[in-house]
């Protein structure tokens, strides 16, 4: 949506564009950063709107930033004077019928809640929310000839999720826009009808906020808080209605994990905090820049901001910041998005004679009821007179039987008849019955009525009572006094900000008397003018070229963290599929992709509806049973257990359940170790005792590997006769006696079949037998 745009169909008149204030308030050191001895780097000018900051990290960079606001408070500036000077005239502007919202943005433990809510049960500390309650009840007390309507609602962003802090439990939220602007459907609302009852309300929604422990600040709030204020208002006299809407958000600050000691679920949060205040960011630069397109769509919190900022509200942004060195670059984003925030233009509008104004509503059920109750009393008042007649006629008429029995006189027949009795009624006596019947009709009638007109009439009260009268209890709460003092306050604010932006000017007029003075002076001097001029500029040049790459550094962390989160996300689908690929049936999934639709409005994924049959039923295309199966089959899985498909291995086994398992025929406990021979036992026990090589004496083993030596050496050559007789049977026994250890260096009797060892005899030698034991296990072969 354009920056500039007109809400269409948007009641109320409107105002000249109004930039967005924009205050900065710097807390005092905290007790942590006093221990720690972090320097303080802030330095407030309040009566010039300056704020400066000192940079001790780089001393490359340039070392004093210069910023100027609206208004800039110091750690001495009290609750009181922040808000008559910069809230109360908002809340008045609101009770004229605008739409306000102010909020406070900046880095965690900075003071934002302190700003906002304030301190609990202390009248000085009491925070902008509850000073709102007092103004408007101030002026709602002191308003005659108005009705007032006052609701409140109280929602929580915790996760990109909206929440009702009134009612926990509700449902879903979704944020809407509609000709007046952006709304939550089916936010609860609660009608309030002094101050009490407004902090009532307060107290109940931040037990149910989101706040938890951070390293940064023991308290912090873990969602973004919106408390809104609706004030209907109706002059009796002209019967015109007003409608001021009042927004006062605390918003969650943004964090560093590396300070805030973030982990779990704690870095969770602060990444869709800082997702949510990065696209506050860029909302801000892109309004800032006159862009033509603005995201608000990118998060919750913009599409609740975007009347506020760029729309029909008067704003107030209190950019909170701490004095310490330690938070020197989050202190510089603040500054500079606060910066940027002046140049927001927005078009604020009067709500007058709004079409959907409950206190029209209400006013004229009230009238319908009164409509409804009047002739109705009217009607049971005369109907009542006619069934206590009846009541009275029937003992006369039976009187005057009586008499007429004893010789009846005319006269008395006369006077019951002048009652206004006529001839028939007296003389028939089946009538009476029927009068019975009729009073006991009639009185059941009334009764209903009664009922009824008790309930409208208890509607009525209920709907009256919600609807205040202006210029009631004034010195009951407020004394004459007071208010005096009250209008002071205010003047001296509007003072101030005269004279601030006075300061402002004349600053301005210095530098361009200083430039027309430079133009006067010799030209030797005009060359040092410019000279110094240049010097200037180039200063100015170098910040400008610092704060560029500041401004490229801040945006590839802020990169950097926006991709660790893109990584998280993309880590969670790719676990979400996993799931959907090895747990959800192939025919579930595929009619979940096709059906599945988003629904761009409410940001979610909806089911398109089943179609209907010409009975206008739901028509299920759920796979009919397979005839002739002993369970009921669908289609999809008899095909596909028919396939080769090897994916398709779970439909082939159908009736899986009823295989017996294949049980083992001998188990671990069953295990018996192999027997190892005594003479192998033996040569093993002595090996491990001395530490040498394993000799093995297995005459059989013996006899065998000698028959196989003289074979080898019987098809090698027949010449060496005493080649053959050191491989004969009988040697055999004593040559393997004689295997020494190869780590006494010395060459081995069974080395002397050793091909590499064996001096050249100019024959071929014999193959070795292949090894019996394998070395590694320190048995060697003979
Ligand atoms: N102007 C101030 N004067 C005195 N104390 C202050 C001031 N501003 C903040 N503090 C103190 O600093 C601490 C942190 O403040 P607060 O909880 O309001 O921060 P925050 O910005 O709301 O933090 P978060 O974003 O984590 O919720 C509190 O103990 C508060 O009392």
């Amino acid at each position: 949506m354009s920056a500039k745009s007109k809400r269409p169909g948007t009641a109320g008149s409107q105002t000249p564009n109004e930039c967005v204030q924009v205050v900065v308030r710097c807390r005092p050191m905290s007790n942590r950063e006093r221990t720690e001895g972090s320097p303080e780097v802030v330095t407030v000018y309040p009566n010039r709107g300056v704020v400066e900051l000192q940079n001790l990290v780089d001393v490359n960079k340039e070392q004093r930033k210069v910023f100027t606001y609206d208004a800039a408070y110091d750690a001495l500036a009290s609750q009181t004077t922040l808000y008559h000077e910069v809230v109360f005239p908002l809340v008045s502007s609101v009770l004229e019928g605008f739409n306000g919202c102010i909020f406070a943005y900046g880095q965690t433990g900075t003071g934002k809640t302190f700003t906002m809510e304030g301190v609990r049960g202390n009248d000085d500390l009491m925070g902008i929310i509850p000073r709102t309650f007092e103004q408007i009840w101030l002026h709602i007390n002191r308003t005659e000839n108005f009705q007032f309507l006052v609701d409140v609602s109280y929602l929580e962003i915790y996760m990109e999720e909206l929440r009702d802090l009134l009612k926990p439990n509700s449902k879903h939220l979704e944020v809407r826009e509609r000709g007046s602007g952006v709304y939550v459907p089916n936010l609860h609302a609660i009608n309030c009808k002094s101050v009490d009852d407004m902090i009532d309300v307060m107290k109940v929604g931040n037990k149910n906020r989101t706040v938890g422990f951070t390293n940064m600040n023991e308290h912090s709030s873990r969602s973004h808080a919106i408390f809104m204020i609706k004030i209907e208002m109706c002059d009796t006299e002209t019967n015109t209605i007003k409608v001021g809407k009042l927004n006062l958000i605390d918003l969650a600050g943004s964090e560093r994990q590396s300070k805030t000691g973030a982990s779990a679920e704690r870095l969770k949060e602060a990444s869709k905090i800082n997702l949510a205040l990065s696209s506050l960011g860029n909302v801000i630069s892109a309004l800032a820049e006159n862009s033509p397109h603005v995201p608000y769509r990118d998060s919750k919190l913009t599409r609740l901001l975007q009347d506020s900022l760029g729309g029909n509200s008067k704003t107030i942004m209190i950019a909170n910041i701490g004095p310490s060195n330690y938070n020197y670059n989050e202190t510089l984003t603040t500054l500079r998005y606060a910066q940027r925030a002046k140049n927001i233009q927005n078009q604020p509008i009067k709500n007058e004679d709004p079409q959907d104004a409950k206190l029209k509503e209400y006013q004229e059920e009230i009238e319908r009821l009164k409509r409804l109750i009047a002739p109705q009393q009217q009607q049971r008042t005369e109907k009542l007179a006619a069934a206590a007649k009846k009541r009275v006629k029937k003992p006369k008429r039976e009187a005057v039987k009586r008499e007429s029995t004893d010789s009846a006189t005319q006269e008395q027949l006369q006077a019951a008849e002048d009652e206004g009795e006529s001839e028939q009624e007296v003389s028939e006596p089946e009538s009476d019955k029927e009068n019975e019947a009729e009073v006991a009709k009639s009185s059941e009638q009334l009764e209903r009525e009664r009922v009824e007109n008790a309930k409208l009439a208890a509607k009525l009260a209920e709907l009256e009572s919600q609807l205040v009268r202006g210029g009631k209890n004034l010195l009951d709460t407020y004394s004459e006094r007071q208010i005096e003092l009250e209008k002071k306050l205010v003047e001296i604010a509007e003072r101030k900000k005269r004279e601030i932006e006075i300061q402002q000017q004349l600053e301005l007029q210095e530098e361009t008397t200083l430039e027309i003075r430079e133009r006067n002076v010799s030209l030797e001097q005009e060359v040092e003018l410019k000279k110094r001029k240049l010097s200037k500029c180039y200063a100015k040049y170098l910040a400008l070229q610092q704060e560029l790459n500041d401004c490229k550094h801040d945006h590839n962390q802020d990169l950097r963290e926006l991709e660790m989160a893109q990584n998280e996300l993309v880590k969670e689908l790719k676990r979400q599929l996993l799931i959907i690929d090895n747990f959800v049936p192939i025919e579930v999934k595929q009619r979940l992709y096709t059906q599945a639709k988003y629904d761009e409005e409410q940001e979610e994924w909806k089911f398109a509806p089943l179609p209907m049959n010409a009975d206008g039923k739901f028509s299920s295309k759920r796979p009919v049973s397979h005839p002739q199966r002993r369970r009921p089959i669908s289609e999809y899985a008899l095909q596909q257990a028919k396939s080769n498909d090897p994916s398709a291995l779970r439909f082939k086994s159908e009736n899986i359940v009823s295989y017996e398992l294949d049980m083992p025929c001998r188990t671990t406990q069953e295990y018996r170790s192999p027997k190892v021979s005594a003479s192998l036992q033996a040569v093993l026990a002595q090996a491990m005792h001395t530490g040498d090589d394993i000799d093995i004496v297995d005459t059989q083993t013996n006899s065998l590997r000698s028959r196989l030596e003289n074979i080898i050496n019987g098809n090698a050559s027949s010449s060496s006769t005493t080649a053959s007789a050191d491989v004969s049977p009988t040697s055999a026994t004593t040559t393997s006696k004689l295997v020494k250890s190869t780590r006494s260096g010395l060459p081995s009797a069974g080395s002397a079949v050793d091909s590499n060892r064996r001096p050249p005899t100019g024959r071929v030698q014999p193959k070795k037998p292949a090894s019996a034991y394998p070395k590694a296990r320190g048995l060697v072969n003979k």
